[in-house]
C-alpha cells in the first residue's frame, strides 16, 4: 500500500536552494534511509512531508489511510510536566490514547512511566526516547525519525533496531534520516541527499508486503 508520494519537490530559504527535484515513494513495509551531511536538507524534507513547512514547488501526497508520527529535531514537550503527562496530553489531541501501549513503550526504553520527574530534567538520550515513543504510540503507519540514535545508550539502540523491524513486519513504514551511511538499522532502501538532490543508492532487505 502506497503511504507517501513525493514528486519533484524543491525548497528554498530566501536565495538558498536546499532541495531540488526530490522525488520519493514509500510503501507499507519499507524502512527508508536518507543519509546526508549536516545542512544537506534532511530535516527540511521530513518537515515538508510532516506538513510542518510548505515546499517551494512540487507536491507530496499521503495515502488515504496514512497516519504520520514524527520525531524531527528537538520535539517540544511541556517542560514542567512528567513524561506520562506529556504523552497522555499528546495522545489526547488525536483522541488516540492507549495508556498500556504508552507505558509499555516507556518501559521498553527504560523510562519510568510513573516518575513525577519533570521533562526539563531529562538528558538528551531520555528526550530522544520520549520523542521516539510519541512518534509510534498512536499506531501511526508512516514514521519519520530524524537522527533517532542521538544520545541513545546501547540497550536503547537495540530497542530501536527491534522496534523498527517490528514496524516493518506490521506493514508500517519508517523513514530515517541520519548523517551516518551505516547504522545498525536494517533498511529496505538507501538514499543519499547531497547538493539538494536525493539519489537512491541501493536496496536493502526486501520490504514485507502488507
Ligand atoms: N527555517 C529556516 N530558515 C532558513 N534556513 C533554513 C531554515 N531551516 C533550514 N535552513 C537551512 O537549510 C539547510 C538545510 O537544513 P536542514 O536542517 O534541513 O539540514 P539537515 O540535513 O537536517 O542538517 P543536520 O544534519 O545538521 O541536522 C541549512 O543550510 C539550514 O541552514
Amino acid at each position: 500500500m502506497r503511504l507517501l508520494t513525493v514528486a519533484q519537490i524543491a525548497k528554498s530559504f530566501g536565495a538558498q536552494q536546499v532541495l531540488q527535484d526530490v522525488s520519493l515513494t514509500v510503501d507499507s513495509g519499507e524502512v527508508v534511509h536518507i543519509a546526508g551531511g549536516n545542512g544537506s536538507g534532511k530535516s527540511t524534507l521530513l518537515k515538508i512531508v510532516a506538513g510542518i513547512i510548505p515546499a517551494t514547488s512540487g507536491t507530496f501526497q499521503l495515502g488515504e489511510n496514512t497516519h504520520i508520527g514524527a520525531l524531527i529535531e528537538n520535539p517540544g514537550f511541556l517542560e514542567g510536566e512528567s513524561l506520562k503527562t506529556n504523552l497522555t496530553f499528546l495522545a489526547a489531541i488525536n483522541h488516540h490514547s492507549d495508556p498500556a501501549v504508552m507505558a509499555g513503550l516507556a518501559q521498553r526504553f527504560g523510562l519510568d512511566w510513573h516518575s513525577r520527574q519533570s521533562m526539563k530534567k531529562y538528558s538528551i538520550g531520555m528526550r530522544e526516547k520520549a520523542g521516539i515513543i510519541q512518534a509510534v504510540m498512536e499506531d501511526q503507519n508512516l514514521i519519520l525519525l530524524d537522527e533517532p540514535t542521538r544520545g541513545l545508550d546501547e540497550a536503547a539502540l537495540t530497542q530501536l533496531v527491534n522496534l523498527v523491524a517490528e514496524l516493518r513486519t506490521a506493514g508500517k513504514a519508517v523513514i530515517i534520516a541520519s548523517h551516518d551511511r551505516y547504522t545498525p538499522i536494517t533498511y529496505t532502501a538507501n538514499y543519499q541527499l547531497e547538493g539538494g538532490r536525493l539519489t537512491r543508492q541501493s536496496d536493502g532487505v526486501p520490504s514485507i508486503p502488507s
